[in-house]
């Protein structure tokens, strides 16, 4: 059966990317394009990589514009997607790469965004135990923060099956196509190239709480989580070094094995070879994120490190992935799990 998608933030880094994959899918045909200050213009103007779809005209982000498809993709800034979903009908599959409905804490929501909680989707990331079983059949969907699912993927398994301390160091290098297309003045060419940048340094991230929340329901108890991103000079990709204290005895052998325990029927994780460490360039456009994992034994941690593509696996990716479990569609239909290389 075909689907009608609208996508409303076309012209943006993640909606652009939603239609480089949507193109490809088999049941999904792309409906409606809409924007904010550049609707009325061709797409071709903001995503020239996307030649088939260069002549449609953005629509203004309203929500009759996204009436009548049967799913809508929400690439838009955070805060913009509850008051359009609020309109959008129960039936329609609504999947917001915004973190709006990501949090189940109010709370935390408040202390990070700064604003009231819109509430809470079942979660898209279906790799999480117990995801895949909220997704199907949903019409609402929360698609995670990049950062999040890097994070989250490199360390839920070694949590969930009791291997370390619920105390995560989390260190991630990331691409500037992560911060979105509006201009910021700590993106400029000349702050980016040729350094590499930390921010949201001691717990001031707002994916903080989102990867807290990931990591203590895998672990089935609280776990607390130090997280610091760098911004580095490329475009695309996320490199997440995660560690944690491990527990007495466990070696890298009892490691690979839970961790390859986890992931062998997960379409879109690999955990590497031993001694092949993941690397942002190996998940170019590719729904994936590849992991490697090992023992300090000398400092007593388990070391986690996981890569993706950030408007992949990261957001557009993982999103489709999501609205193909939701609408009963083969889990991986239109997603590429090859990435670009060199
Ligand atoms: N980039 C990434 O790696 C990730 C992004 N996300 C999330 O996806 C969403 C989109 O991010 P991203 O694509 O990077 O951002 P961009 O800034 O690249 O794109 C934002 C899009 O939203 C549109 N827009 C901006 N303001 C409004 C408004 N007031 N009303 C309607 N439309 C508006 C823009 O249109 P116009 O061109 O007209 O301004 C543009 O199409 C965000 O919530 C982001 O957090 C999630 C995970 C990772
Ligand atoms: C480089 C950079 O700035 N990256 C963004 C990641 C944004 C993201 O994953 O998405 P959400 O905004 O939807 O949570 C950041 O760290 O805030």
């Amino acid at each position: 059966m075909g689907y009608t998608a609208a996508v409303a933030g076309a012209s943006g880094y993640a909606g652009g990317e939603l239609l480089r994959i949507l193109l490809a899918h088999p049941s999904i045909e792309i409906g409606t394009l809409t924007a904010g200050g550049n609707a009325g213009s061709r797409l071709g103007e903001h995503q020239p990589h996307l030649l088939p779809l260069a002549d449609r005209v953005l629509a203004e982000t309203t929500a009759d514009a996204l009436a009548g498809h049967d799913i809508v993709f929400l690439a838009l800034p955070h805060g913009q997607s509850g008051p359009i979903a609020e309109q959008l009908g129960e039936n329609v599959l609504v999947v917001d790469c915004g973190a709006d409905f990501r949090l189940t804490d109010p709370a935390a929501w408040e202390q990070f965004y700064g604003s009231p909680h819109a509430g809470t989707w079942p979660y898209g990331l279906p790799e999480l135990p117990g995801a895949r079983e909220a997704l199907t059949g949903t019409r609402r969907v929360a698609v995670p923060g990049c950062h999040v699912t890097a994070a989250t993927l490199a360390m839920f398994p070694g949590l969930a099956a009791g291997l370390v301390h619920p105390e995560a160091v989390v260190v991630a290098v990331t691409g500037t196509s992560g911060a979105g297309k509006a201009p910021k003045p700590h993106l400029l060419g000349s702050e980016v190239m040729g350094s590499a940048a930390p921010y949201g340094v001691g717990g001031g991230h707002r994916h903080n709480p989102e990867i807290v929340q990931n990591l203590s329901g895998a672990a089935g108890e609280p776990v607390t989580v130090n997280f610091t991103p760098v911004l580095a000079p490329m475009p695309r990709g996320i490199l997440t070094t995660c560690s944690a204290p491990i527990r007495s005895g466990i070696t890298t052998e009892q490691v690979r094995d839970a961790y390859q325990r986890r992931i062998s029927d997960e379409p879109f994780v690999r955990l590497l070879p031993e001694g092949t460490w993941p690397t942002t360039a190996m998940t170019l456009g590719a729904n994936a994120t590849l992991l490697q994992v090992t023992v300090d034994e000398a400092a007593g941690r388990l070391v986690a490190i996981a890569a993706l593509d950030n408007l992949t696996k990261g957001t557009a990716g993982g999103a489709v992935q999501s609205a193909n479990i939701a609408l009963g569609l083969s889990e991986t239909a239109g997603l590429p799990v090859a990435g670009v290389a060199p």
